[in-house]
């Protein structure tokens, strides 16, 4: 679990984050949402250590990043995954180098113990033929699909993923949601994805964070959004009509 407190952030004297309280749960899919320029990106990067709140704590599984000595940051490090947008893979590494290279980085365990994993990992994602090809030899799907094993090679505690399905087509970018969610709730891990997609929302937001200028907006679960009557996450979530109608739908049934 990952308990975010009151946290504040700003550059050049604009405030981006305004005093955040959330918790992000473990073995769930945690979303965060709202408009570009909302302070997502920001609040992710709080979460990974790379940007420091002037104000506020964050906390994961209790023990407080503030509080950690340089030695105790980097063990927490090593227990965080991360599917960055667009995949980020080394172009110039096999699929299989891309995922043994966090191992290869942090770790000095034998190469076979490193291989088993990979190959694990690998078939974990359904990708069992790709080993030996190049990023640029398999589809945007594959390599978000190489992107989540080397993400999960490490047995991280924590996952956090950014834009997980910007540049796929719908049905891919379904298959890589669920695959997402599975893993989270069959490894226990505490999963933070940062999405404009509101498929995502609907199918996989276990717990959703509204984002808002810098504040937390709104919160609840993919069931509650259907129902919610907060002007700005409606605004938001059913800007289009088709979400309208899917919401409308949604209400009649109930009633
Ligand atoms: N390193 C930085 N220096 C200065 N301003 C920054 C920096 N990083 C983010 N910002 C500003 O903080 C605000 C929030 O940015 P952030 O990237 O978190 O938005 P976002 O909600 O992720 O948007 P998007 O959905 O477009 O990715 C923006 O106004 C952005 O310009």
């Amino acid at each position: 679990m990952i308990e975010v407190n009151d946290i504040h952030k700003s550059f050049d004297g604009t405030k981006v984050l305004k005093g955040i309280t959330t918790c992000f749960d473990k073995g769930k899919t945690n979303l965060i949402i709202g408009q570009s320029g909302s302070g997502k990106t920001v609040l992710i990067k709080c979460l990974l250590g790379l940007i420091t709140p002037e104000e506020g704590s964050i906390s994961y599984n209790g023990k407080v990043y503030s509080e950690l000595s340089g030695d105790e940051r980097r063990d927490l490090r090593q227990e965080m995954g991360m599917v960055f947008q667009g995949s980020a893979l080394f172009d110039s590494m096999t699929v299989e180098q891309n995922v043994m290279f966090p191992m290869d980085m942090f770790t000095k365990k034998p190469k076979s113990e490193m291989q088993d994993r990979v190959d694990f990992v690998l078939k974990r994602v359904n990708l069992v033929d790709a080993h030996k090809k190049f990023p640029a030899e398999i589809s945007g799907g594959m390599q978000k699909r190489v992107a989540i094993a080397r993400a999960i090679v490490m047995h991280p505690k924590y996952l956090f993923c950014d834009e997980p399905n910007s540049g796929l087509d719908p049905k891919t970018a379904i298959l890589i949601d669920n695959l997402i969610h599975e893993i989270t709730e069959e490894y226990n891990i505490t999963t933070v994805i940062n999405t404009h997609d509101m498929n995502s929302v609907m199918e996989i937001g276990k717990k959703i964070i509204f984002l808002k200028n810098g504040i937390k907006e709104w919160e609840g679960t993919n069931k509650e959004i259907f129902k919610t009557d907060n002007k700005a996450v409606t605004d938001f979530v059913y800007s289009s009509d088709l979400f309208k109608k899917v919401r409308q739908m949604y209400i009649e049934e109930r009633n």
